[in-house]
């Protein structure tokens, strides 16, 4: 079968400054796939290019065999996108964002009710549905954001750091719901995070990023057991980008300053 995403020889410069280097990876259907990397690293870079956000200078991408470049509507039409960026309107309610997107979509008119609330259930937001977006929490908002990104019942869900910035139990709530949709309608999920835990629980397949260079790929256990027996997936981390994560860790860690400008950021 044609898996969800193909990306063979991909490299992408910023002036003379190369920041995704000769990428090659296969991402198969269903799977919940983690692309890690420490800030800088090309991971939203690489996302871009998949999502066709941006052209591909070299190399090639397919998701679910439509290339990025030539067939990029049928590619739009298969994947839903979560960006770092806050990307819902304040201004209107909940419902009103999903509606947005489902008209963006081309969510054919007669489906158009069903599907959003489908999507807003799934998200449990059903009863604040109709009060307006600018009051939710940072929780909800991320939760709407998903909602948006589900209403076409994307193949591929591609989510740039789903849960940075948020409380631990607003973070598990936002993951219980993608694995509902995931066994529901079998999505393959993409995803960029700092948290090694959540990409240790949660994925089934990690890349790590490094300086835009591909440095290795495999199940978060395989990766463990090739640095040491009790090793955790910050120590291969740590293993791939050490000086880079060092620097990271002396602002407060993976989990640290950045994570939070981002999400003040996000919340405007
Ligand atoms: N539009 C742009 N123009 C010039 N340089 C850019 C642009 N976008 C990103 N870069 C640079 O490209 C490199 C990779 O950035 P990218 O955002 O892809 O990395 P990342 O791994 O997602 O990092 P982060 O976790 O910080 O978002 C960085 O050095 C960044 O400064």
């Amino acid at each position: 079968m044609t898996p969800a995403v193909e990306c063979r020889n991909l490299t992408h410069a910023y002036g003379d400054h190369t920041v995704v280097a000769d990428l090659t990876l296969t991402i198969e259907r269903g799977e919940v796939f983690g692309l890690l990397g420490p800030n800088g690293a090309g991971k939203t870079t690489t996302i871009r290019l998949l999502n066709t956000l941006m052209p591909v200078q070299t190399g090639s991408v397919q998701i679910f065999g439509f290339d990025v470049t030539t067939q990029a509507m049928d590619v739009r039409y298969n994947l839903g996108y979560v960006p770092q960026q806050l990307s819902i309107e304040a201004a209107l309610t909940g419902r009103q964002n999903v509606a947005w997107f489902a008209r963006l979509f081309d969510v054919p008119r007669n489906e158009r009710k069903a599907r959003v609330d489908d999507a807003l259930g799934a998200m449990n937001l059903l009863d604040v549905a109709d009060e307006l977006a600018g009051t939710y929490s940072g929780g909800m908002v991320r939760r709407l954001e998903l909602a948006q990104a589900l209403v076409n019942r994307p193949a591929l869900l591609v989510l740039d750091e789903p849960t940075v910035g948020l409380d631990p139990i607003a973070r598990d709530s936002v993951w219980e719901r993608v694995q509902d949709m995931r066994e529901t309608y079998g999505m393959t999920v993409l995803l960029t995070t700092h948290y090694m835990e959540e990409a240790d629980i949660l994925c089934d397949r990690v890349a790590l990023l490094h300086k835009g260079v591909l440095q290795t790929v495999g199940a978060p256990s395989e990766l463990k057991s090739a640095i040491g027996p009790d090793a955790s997936l910050e120590d291969v981390f740590r293993h791939y980008a050490g000086a880079d994560l060092a620097e990271q860790s002396n602002e407060g860690g993976l989990r640290g300053v950045r994570s939070t400008r981002r999400s003040a950021q996000r919340m405007g």
